[in-house]
């Protein structure tokens, strides 16, 4: 039988009304009080009046199904295994924190940031950046994707300020780091699965992301789940009118294990062919990562065994760990 999850009373997962941010430095100081709260305990929470026109969010929506019903053939051709920077189409990708990694069920496209022709990294061949593989089945999938793409880089943006000033930093402090952000914007669908299925396959097995935060739109099948300290998988539903972010292991580091990173996975139960949009806010591959405040309470820290964490005991080169991270799950093409 595929593990169930506890159903999620909606208020385990806090919401958090960013209207007040929009209007002054008092409903600022609100909103980053009320993340704070949450990224300290669940590592999850869902965003309403978040900026993004319901019309941009069924967009996207859309462009995923579309691109995901190109034939097999055509989503191949910009396959990222034909590349050494993990950008184009994943067809059941290896991810997740088990020993014994089997695929997920899902299939993806994914893109980072554009870089400019002649960007001397991309020129350089460093890890992590490279041309983004467009596919020529679908030319309009470029237009679709950055239109998003740009407003909810914007909305990552308007978030880092926020946790930033949850934190009591000096403005600035953390969008050091994004100074050539490798933020990512990734189309993703999951098939179905049967009650009856064995749980060795999942949509997606349960990890931390290896990012700062994440904003995740998710459509209306359901099937993300969090785990709490208590080891119990809780379901996220979709919330109408909501984006959910979650904290990363970057941001986890910065704040000395005070904000969570969850381990959280998929399994989609609906019936339905799922799909969602993440969107990670990736540091600069230069960023040296380490904690920015020190933690008061040390012991009270969620779990860092996972071949996902990122160490606190010493300051490290974001892109190097990621790089090692990505070669780790898509062993085909070393991307480090
Ligand atoms: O599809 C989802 O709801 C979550 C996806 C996710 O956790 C990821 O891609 O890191
Ligand atoms: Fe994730």
């Amino acid at each position: 039988m595929l593990p169930t999850a506890r159903k999620l009373v909606f208020s385990e997962v806090p919401i958090v009304d960013l209207g007040p941010a929009w209007r002054d430095d008092a409903g600022r100081a609100e909103v980053a009080d009320a993340i704070a709260a949450a990224a300290g305990t669940v590592g999850f929470f869902y965003v309403r009046n978040h900026g993004l026109a319901e019309r941009d969010v069924r967009d996207i929506f859309q462009t995923a199904v579309d691109f995901h019903s190109l034939p097999l053939e055509a989503k191949m051709e910009v396959s990222l295994k034909l590349n050494d920077h993990a950008q184009g189409y994943l067809h059941g990708m290896t991810k997740g924190n088990d020993a014994n990694i089997r695929e997920n069920l899902q299939e993806a496209f994914q893109i980072r940031r554009p870089l400019a022709d002649d960007d001397p990294d991309l020129l350089a061949g460093k890890p992590l950046h490279g041309r983004i593989p467009w596919p020529p089945a679908m030319p309009d999938l470029k237009p679709r994707m950055m239109a998003y793409y740009d407003k909810v880089n914007g909305l990552g943006y308007r978030l880092l300020d926020l946790f930033e000033l949850s934190l009591g930093l000096a403005a600035g402090t953390l969008k050091a780091s994004f100074a050539k952000d490798m933020n990512s914007l990734r189309l993703l669908h999951y098939p179905p699965q049967r009650p009856d299925e064995s749980g060795e396959h999942l949509g997606a097995r349960g990890h931390t992301d290896t990012n700062a935060f994440t904003i995740l739109a998710q459509d209306a099948n359901g099937g993300l789940e969090v785990r709490n300290r208590d080891g119990e998988w809780v379901a996220v539903p979709p919330v109408e009118g909501t984006l959910v972010v979650n904290v990363g292991e970057v941001l986890k580091v910065w704040t000395d294990g005070v904000f969570t990173s969850a381990v959280h996975r998929v399994i989609n139960r609906s019936g339905n062919e799922r799909y969602s949009i993440p969107f990670f806010m990736y540091p600069s591959f230069d960023a040296w990562i380490q904690p920015l405040i020190r933690n008061p309470d040390p012991a009270n820290v969620a779990p860092e065994d996972l071949p996902t964490s990122f160490p606190r005991d010493r300051p490290f080169v974001y892109g190097e760990l990621k790089a090692r991270n990505v070669a780790r799950i898509m062993p085909q093409k070393s991307a480090a």
